[in-house]
């Protein structure tokens, strides 16, 4: 049973070589990002304050914002990559990330073994990245170039060989920062169906998009964040009529 319970949940970041604040940088900061203080060790950013929600089997959450309101962090949180500064997260379930998919593949490696090295980093066994492997090299259409350095792709080759080895997996809980657009007219047709596939199989949805038609489509509830606080949880109609004004 997936699950995902957050309580008062906080995530700092400090910066250790900022020591003043500008003027234009707190008008900045009053339009976007999280709250900024200052102490004698440098600044603190927050980036998301109190965090409370949960989410239950089935919900398809999309989380809207400005930029720097927090959706990136929230996901970084629900995948293990932040800790919670302070406050409780409860998780129950696999979890997966679409989230910086090109992270980690090495250009001076070749694309073979990247597959094996993004693949163990997504927590697969080397037997299931091997039973994988045909099906991900034919997918991302690299042919012969699979055994070059992947420092000699094209960045569509690049992509689609992130997009191929990242969409593998099949996890409880999916964490996705907009819907992945990876290429030609042709590929993204069939990128689409695998993304939709991914989705359907999925338990709990979490993901980040500025597109109002995306929110519209695919979501069942959302999260409108403002300067890291949650400022609604409710339908996406409700928030989007809100958030966007119709
Ligand atoms: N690693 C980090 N170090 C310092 N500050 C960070 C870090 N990551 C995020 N922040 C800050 O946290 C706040 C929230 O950022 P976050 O990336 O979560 O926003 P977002 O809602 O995803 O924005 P966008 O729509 O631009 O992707 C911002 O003020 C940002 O500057």
């Amino acid at each position: 049973m997936a699950y995902i319970k957050f309580q008062n949940v906080s995530v700092d970041f400090p910066i250790y070589n900022a020591k003043n604040r500008s003027f234009k940088n707190t008008v900045m900061q009053a339009a976007t990002g999280g709250k900024v203080s200052f102490g004698a060790e440098g600044a603190i950013i927050r980036s998301l304050e109190n965090v409370s929600f949960e989410i239950s089997e089935g919900e398809r959450i999309g989380l809207v914002g400005h930029n720097g309101a927090g959706k990136s962090t929230l996901l970084r949180a629900l995948s293990g990559v932040y800790e919670p500064t302070a406050g409780y997260a409860e998780i129950t379930g696999e979890i997966g990330s679409l989230v910086d998919i090109g992270l980690g593949i090495d250009g001076e490696a070749t694309g073979r073994e990247n597959i094996f090295i993004r693949g163990a980093l997504l927590g697969l066994k080397r037997s299931e990245i091997e039973k994988k492997f045909d099906e991900i090299v034919s997918f991302s259409e690299l042919g012969e170039f699979v055994d070059m350095p992947v420092r000699t792709y094209s960045s569509g080759m690049h992509l689609r060989l992130a997009f191929a080895v990242a969409t593998v997996i099949r996890p409880e809980i999916l964490l996705m920062d907009e819907w992945l657009s990876v290429g030609d007219a042709a590929f993204n047709e069939k990128a689409e169906q695998r993304l939709n596939d991914l989705v359907k199989s999925s338990r709990i949805l979490v993901i980040a998009s500025h597109s109002r038609d995306l929110i519209l489509k695919i979501c069942t509830r959302v999260f409108w964040f403002e300067h890291g606080k949650l400022k609604m949880d409710a339908s996406p109609e409700e928030v989007c009529k809100l958030y966007w004004g119709y």
